[in-house]
């Protein structure tokens, strides 16, 4: 029997999960408040803030470090790579530690996990990162020159629930058209065509559907006016775009459940911007079903929001059912792809990818 610790810290929470072989022995979900992540500078600096989550969860299940025969974690911004399983790698570390490719709580994962499996002597790896690039080139084409569109997505969640998707629908990945719709604290809507997401917004820079603490795509001349009124630094512009955008922004929280409660409670400037978000993504689901020749078998709804049924998954449902048919996968399947990933690597299934 193998023992895998999973980790998964996203941008409004940390994941943890135990599994035995193929059995989930152990889950939990700790949310944080926005003011609780508002005194990390960096996202390096919530380093040992989230090991030590990790580590009182293990001493409060009476869990040894020393049982696992492996720790995977989340994989964050790197190069753009092939999907699969890498083993942790010093190059993968220097680049996650600098923040070479960019900042995102995905980094931590790997991190963690490499200090972990080395106090107790296993291996480490990451899988299907965040960075896994599979776009036609078409997609890369942005209107300008000088820049590029970059597949940056919830690559591990989008493929584990097209996967299930698939199984569900009794068909294979591959000869599938699917659009996925991840939403978490970044939303993504993938294009999974015949096995390969050929298109996808960039979940992190600026580009889709604003969320929770991210503004997504913004009126281009409005924002250089902005860049250049003087009244903000670098730093805060770019948290405008990620960390402090979305609903952040409008209404001072990213907790879904508690915007849900404002409307409930009558709430009118809450009811706006969330049905306005809700509107983005019906938006985005379309603008990529064009992509597949509206020739669409299934779209999949997933991330934290997809548990959100008073409001989201009806509006969405009643507005793109006329493409595909919805099928909702609460919060998704994360950890569970990470632990199946390890232990195909470990059983030696499939060898582990060398990040180079
Ligand atoms: N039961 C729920 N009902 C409604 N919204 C939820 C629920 N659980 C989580 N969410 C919302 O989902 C979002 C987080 O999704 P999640 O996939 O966990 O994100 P991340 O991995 O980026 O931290 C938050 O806005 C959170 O409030
Ligand atoms: C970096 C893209 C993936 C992403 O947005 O993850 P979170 O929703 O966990 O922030």
């Amino acid at each position: 029997m193998y023992k895998i610790l999973v980790i998964n810290p996203g941008s409004t929470s940390t994941k943890i999960a135990v599994y035995e072989d193929e059995n989930q022995r152990l889950k939990k979900v700790i949310d944080h408040d926005v003011n609780e992540l508002k005194k990390f500078k960096a996202v390096a600096d919530q380093y040992e803030f989230r090991k030590n989550m990790i580590l009182q969860f293990l001493s409060e299940e009476g869990i040894n470090l020393h049982s696992f025969s492996a720790i995977i974690g989340r994989g964050g911004l790197l190069r753009p790579i092939p999907s699969g399983t890498y083993e942790i790698n010093d190059r993968m570390l220097e680049e996650l530690r600098s923040a070479k490719y960019g900042e995102h709580e995905s980094n931590l994962g790997a991190l963690i996990a490499n200090e972990l499996a080395e106090q107790i002597g296993v291996k480490a790896y990451i899988a299907d990162p965040v960075v896994v690039d599979e776009m036609e080139d078409i997609a890369r084409v942005s209107g300008h020159p000088f820049f590029h569109r970059k597949s940056i997505f919830h690559a591990l969640n989008q493929k584990a629930v097209a996967r299930s998707l698939s199984e569900k629908l009794g068909r294979n990945y591959y000869d599938l058209n699917l659009i996925v719709v991840h939403m978490g604290g970044g939303i993504s809507i993938g294009v999974h065509k015949k096995g390969k997401v050929v298109d996808v917004n960039n979940a992190l820079d600026g580009d889709g559907p604003f969320t929770p603490e991210r503004s997504g795509t913004l009126p281009l001349v409005g924002f250089i006016d902005l860049c250049y009124s003087g009244k903000y630094s670098e730093g805060e512009i770019r948290k405008l775009i990620k960390g402090n955008g979305g609903l952040i922004a409008y209404l001072g929280t990213n907790d879904v459940r508690e915007v849900v409660k404002r409307i409930k409670s009558g709430d009118k400037k809450a009811e706006l911007v969330y049905f306005g978000l809700i509107h983005q993504i019906v938006k985005w689901i379309g603008k990529m079903s064009a992509v597949l020749n509206y020739d669409v078998d299934a779209i999949a709804l997933t991330g934290g929001m997809a548990y959100e049924n008073e409001f989201l998954v009806p509006q969405i449902k009643e507005k793109v059912s006329f493409i595909a048919p919805v099928y909702v996968f609460p919060g998704g399947d994360e950890e569970k792809a990470l632990a199946l990933a390890a232990l195909r690597v470990i059983k030696q299934e499939e060898p582990a990818k060398m990040y180079k």
